[in-house]
């Protein structure tokens, strides 16, 4: 549908979506939801034009981005669109010698430990990512007036990567850079946020409406260690976007005595997973800031009437919120039935409509 043939009353441009007023805390027509990893994974559209498509291949093809983003849209009826990338696309695009591994995830050929390793870390130019700018051109005309979400990975989460080669359980060779050589550690995190804040900034301006920061992993942290060693890094990319006015979502899993710093970092919408409810999590936070989420994606695996029962509970802690976006705990589980997020998102919409 074209933003000219919707029923009066219905949004006709991104800002007055019922998406880009909660992050604002503005009155809503109703809560509005997005998921987490919902390009991609669970649908049979997505694995079909995938097919023999290398994963960060399908990540330098406008076309086929714009596609993979819009299929939630349309399936689910979603308030807002992902774009479909991935966190290590920028440090791809700069020259890290990293490929992603299906059912593993990124895996780096060179770990980055040394002082020496930082000049492997160029800044990223708009050329960098000509594809990233080309598909959000094709994506907004095509969007109208659902937002888009850039997104990007944070400073710790990224190091992550780096330092360990790949994923990792205990982030030890992470840590142990961290601890035993804070001032390089320092310097990486600070190379990191440059190479993120370029990168969501091609990503504004190019035309979307709220950006994402994904610190997946920081929650191994202590919130002694996230204050010294991490907010410095984040703060700095959050600042860096501050002049566009678009709102900035933080997230990551396990949080749960992060959050008040995550939001004290920058963020203007902090996500939460489901290890805690709403209104703790919003008292953590603080006032003046949003909530994201927080079902546990595992529930989706739950008869219909359990997942409404849980989706209750989400919705009841997060009742009196101001600004509330209903999303997962964490990204949609690769075996999801997406019949049971159409119904979750047709659910939500309907309990919440004012
Ligand atoms: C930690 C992280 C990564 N990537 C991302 C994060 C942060 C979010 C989170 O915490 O889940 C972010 C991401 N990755 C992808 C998106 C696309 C947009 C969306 O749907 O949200 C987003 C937002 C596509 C992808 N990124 C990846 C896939 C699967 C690869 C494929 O389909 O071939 C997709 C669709 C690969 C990837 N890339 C990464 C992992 C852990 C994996 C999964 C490995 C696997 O289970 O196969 C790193």
């Amino acid at each position: 549908m074209s933003a000219n043939d919707r029923p009066t009353g219905q949004p006709t441009a991104p800002h007055d979506s019922a998406f880009l007023k909660a992050c604002r805390r503005e009155p809503v027509p109703h809560t509005p939801v997005w998921f987490m990893r919902q390009a991609g994974r669970s649908l049979p559209e997505y694995r079909k034009v995938r097919e023999g498509i290398a994963m960060l291949d399908s990540c330098m093809r406008p076309e086929l981005v714009t596609e993979i983003t819009m299929q939630p849209v349309r399936r689910h009826g979603v308030d807002a669109a992902i774009y479909f990338s991935d966190i290590v696309v920028p440090l791809k695009a700069i020259g890290i010698d990293l490929d992603i591994k299906p059912g593993v995830g990124p895996v780096v050929e060179q770990p980055i430990r040394t002082r020496a390793d930082l000049a492997r870390l160029r800044d990223l130019t708009p050329e960098d990512v000509w594809y990233v700018t080309e598909a959000i051109g094709l994506l907004t005309a095509e969007l109208g007036a659902t937002p888009l979400i850039g997104f990007a990975g944070a400073p710790f989460t990224l190091a992550s990567y780096l330092v360990e080669g790949g994923p990792s359980r205990n982030h030890e060779h992470t840590k142990a850079l961290m601890y035993g050589d804070p001032e390089l550690w320092a310097d990486l995190l600070d190379r990191l946020a440059d190479i993120t804040a370029g990168f969501l900034k091609v990503q504004i301006e190019a035309g979307a409406s709220a950006v994402q920061l994904f610190d997946s992993w920081v929650g191994a942290l202590a919130p002694a260690d996230y204050r010294r060693s991490v907010m410095p890094a984040s703060r700095k990319v959050f600042e860096a976007v501050a002049g566009y006015g678009v709102p900035r979502i933080h997230f990551g899993v396990g949080t749960g005595e992060l959050l008040g710093l995550m939001g004290e970092a920058g963020a203007d919408v902090v996500g939460a997973d489901w290890r805690i409810p709403l209104d703790e999590a919003s008292r953590r936070i603080g006032p003046g800031k949003a909530v994201q989420g927080n079902l546990d994606p595992a529930v989706l695996f739950a008869p219909t009437e359990a997942v409404r029962a849980k989706t209750g509970e989400v919705l009841q802690a997060a009742e009196g919120l101001e600004g509330h976006i209903f999303n997962l705990g964490h990204g949609v589980l690769p075996d999801t039935d997406p019949d049971a997020l159409t119904r979750l998102v047709e659910d939500v919409h309907t309990r919440t409509a004012r």
